[in-house]
């Protein structure tokens, strides 16, 4: 599905003391199958960002267009919107609330009006997607879980309606490395084998650079870059002015580069840092 965004400008509590101006003329064009990393410092609106692309939050001024649907029209209907763009909030596992992981998982498909046998293969395939086992958890509470398993729960819970957009508000957010880069990588996955776009919401340059097609980079209610992470990673001293950094490894091979000129320094995922050095050892070794 792709997404348009016009000249998008959001008031919390307008005509009131805590008037509050969390996006200001937001203009973003993002095409069908992009993975895009939103990023930016707290504050930044990137939240009132993504809850406007299911219809949570109506634009104060502008238009959303969803595969040319204009969303922000009072005729669509939002459980229409809801059913085709998954929304997984910061820790979604503290919205569960279902006895069973299964009924948790469930819940959106039920909805949906799916016969109990589709909604059976719509929770075992979520759960296989994010690597829970069907059989020894369906019965069991959610609130039995590790954190790790609860979130895979709630994740699971949102692409079991099979949204054609997926955005992921923080999905790491607060979980162990192991269970972080397991998350990671099945949302890396998921985007490969189902095609949908996905919007990454996240505060760690390292999964952004790893990760997405592009960066959307906000800073006080507005698009301030938006590039590859190639291109907006280059732009170093924009990022620190508005608060946000380069992944660390990044830092690492411009300090390599002060020490030696014949270090490449456009080098943002660990891997490459690994190829750069080991080219550098392999010169050493043959001058
Ligand atoms: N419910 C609310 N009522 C009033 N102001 C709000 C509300 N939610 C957010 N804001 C304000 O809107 C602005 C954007 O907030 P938002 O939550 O979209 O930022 P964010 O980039 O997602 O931040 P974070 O990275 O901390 O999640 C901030 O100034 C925030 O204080």
């Amino acid at each position: 599905m792709s997404i348009k965004i016009e000249n998008l400008t959001y008031i919390y509590n307008p005509k009131s003391p805590f008037e509050s101006k969390a996006l200001d003329h937001v203009s973003i064009e993002i095409k069908q199958g992009e993975f895009i990393g939103l990023i930016g410092h707290t504050g930044s609106g990137k939240s009132t960002l993504t809850q406007h692309l299911n219809g949570l939050l109506k634009p104060t001024s502008g238009k959303i267009y969803i595969n040319n649907l204009d969303i922000t029209d009072k005729n669509v209907k939002m459980p229409e919107i809801r059913k085709k763009v998954g929304l997984v909030f910061q820790y979604p596992e503290h919205q569960l609330f279902e006895e069973t992981v299964y009924k948790d998982i469930a819940f959106g498909p039920i909805n949906l009006g799916l016969s109990e046998s589709e909604v059976e293969n719509r929770v075992k395939e979520a759960m296989g997607l994010v690597k829970l086992p069907y059989e020894e958890l369906k019965d069991r509470s959610p609130f039995e879980l590790s954190g790790g398993q609860r979130r895979r729960v709630a994740i699971a819970g949102v692409l079991a309606m099979k949204p054609e957009v997926l955005i992921l508000d923080e999905p790491t957010a607060g979980l162990d490395p192991k269970s972080r880069d397991e998350i990671l990588q099945q949302i890396k996955h998921l985007h490969e084998q189902m095609g949908s776009t996905v919007i990454l919401v996240s505060h760690s340059m390292e999964d952004i650079a790893k990760l997405v097609g592009r960066i959307i980079v906000m800073h006080k209610g507005s698009v301030a870059i938006t590039g590859t992470a190639r291109e907006t990673f280059r732009q170093v001293e924009k990022l620190e002015s508005i608060g946000l950094g380069i992944p660390q490894i990044s830092y690492v091979m411009k300090k390599l580069k002060e020490i030696d000129p014949s270090f490449n320094d456009d080098i943002f995922t660990v891997e490459e840092a690994k190829d750069e050095i080991m080219k550098w050892i392999r010169r050493r070794k043959n001058a």
